[in-house]
């Protein structure tokens, strides 16, 4: 039986419910799929850090009080050591969910750097680092004979990344266009419901769905980083965020949303990217009231959806949870059962190197 030992950088909303996973269900887990997790290092801002190479009792760590931190249990430490804990810890991979900085993807780059550095493989729903960093992290992987996994950056657990990588072999794809953040998608809903911004964004904050600073889920630099993530991953594009055009929510009045409504149209948040005749990629974030027939006006909530438009195929949609804990939980737990179905490929490479 196999076993993948894992380090937590990052105890929030989304390693905690996979902590919450791996404790739950994690007997029924291992013989479904043919492995057994554990946890060994957890790290976090306000709780400190936690190395424990037999694995830490997840139920303890979970039913700590508010306030409290680490200190207290076998090699706890006040103190968030992530570099220490990352470059020393006996995991085999590390999970990386520390909060998404739209600028310089910092801290979370290095937190990659160092894990991958060290020979461990790495998965991550940070945006950050794929994003701004993803051609040079995969170098590092592929150095270093481990992985760099990031299903959970575009669309939470909905496997859309994946999807394209490996089923649209042979296909030609010329643009990607869809609603790519829930929370925003999640406040223009409850604001045509009559809701105010402030008490959509706390509703969407209290599911989990909003980032640490929700302007970049408003404003749509989080769609910027994801539209910049599929023109490079899916159209073979070599953007950065400077490459794509942005204009947030923060364009439309409360006004424009309740004319729109009495127009038969619906507000979205559009990420596009598509590649031009001449080869390059045009790629944009805007909000765009679209009539209530378009495909896109009837994803609500915290729902994504999207549209690649392929040469052999037309119009591919796929929609599904765009945030949420549980969801994007399940996005991390998709990528370490990917590492486990690619570890022969891996052995072999890093003998052939
Ligand atoms: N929630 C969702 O629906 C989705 C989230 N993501 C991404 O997943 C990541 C995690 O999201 P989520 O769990 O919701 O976010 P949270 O803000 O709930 O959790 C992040 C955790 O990381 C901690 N943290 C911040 N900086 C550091 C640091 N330098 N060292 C150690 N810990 C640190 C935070 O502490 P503190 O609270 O004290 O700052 C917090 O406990 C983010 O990058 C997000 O963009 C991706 C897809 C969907
Ligand atoms: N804050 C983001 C989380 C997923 O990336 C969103 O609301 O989509």
């Amino acid at each position: 039986m196999d076993r993948y030992d894992l380090a937590l950088i990052g105890f929030g909303g989304v390693n905690r419910a996979l902590a919450e996973l791996i404790d739950e269900r994690g007997a029924a887990l291992t013989s479904e799929l043919g492995f057994e997790l554990r946890v060994v290092a957890i790290t976090d801002l306000r709780l400190g850090s936690l190395m424990q190479a037999d694995g830490i009792d997840l139920s303890a760590v979970l039913a700590l009080e508010p306030g409290a931190n680490f200190a207290p249990f076998a090699g706890g430490d006040p103190e968030p050591r992530n570099e220490y804990v990352i470059r020393n810890t006996t995991a085999d991979i590390v999970v990386e969910a520390t909060f998404t900085n739209p600028v310089d993807g910092e801290p979370a780059i290095s937190h990659v750097r160092w894990a991958l550095e060290s020979g461990k493989h790495v998965t991550t729903t940070n945006k950050g680092p794929v994003a701004l960093a993803g051609a040079e992290l995969r170098a590092l992987a592929a150095d270093h004979g481990v992985r760099f996994e990031h299903e959970g950056a575009v669309l939470s657990g909905t496997p859309i990344l994946r999807l394209a990588e490996r089923m649209f072999s042979g296909l030609r794809i010329r643009g990607v266009q869809g609603i790519l953040n829930g929370t925003s998608n999640y406040v223009l809903g409850r604001m045509e419901a009559g809701l105010s911004l402030p008490d959509a964004v706390a509703e969407a904050q209290e599911l989990g769905y909003a980032e640490a600073d929700p302007t970049a889920d408003l404003e749509g630099s989080d769609v910027q980083l994801k539209v910049v993530i599929l023109a490079n991953e899916v159209l073979g594009a070599d953007l950065t965020t400077a490459d794509v055009s942005r204009r947030g929510l923060s364009t439309v009045s409360a006004a424009e949303i309740a004319e729109a409504q009495r127009q038969g149209r619906r507000w979205k948040l559009i990420g596009d990217a598509h590649r031009n005749d001449d080869g390059s990629v045009t790629a944009s974030v805007a909000p765009v009231a679209l009539p209530l027939d378009h495909p896109l006006a009837g994803v609500s909530g915290a729902t994504n959806a999207v549209a690649f438009d392929t040469d052999l195929l037309g119009t591919v949609a796929v929609s599904g949870p765009g945030a949420g804990r549980v969801e994007t939980a399940y996005a991390l737990l998709s990528d370490v059962i990917a590492i486990h179905a690619g570890r022969g490929a891996l052995i072999g490479a890093a003998t052939d190197v």
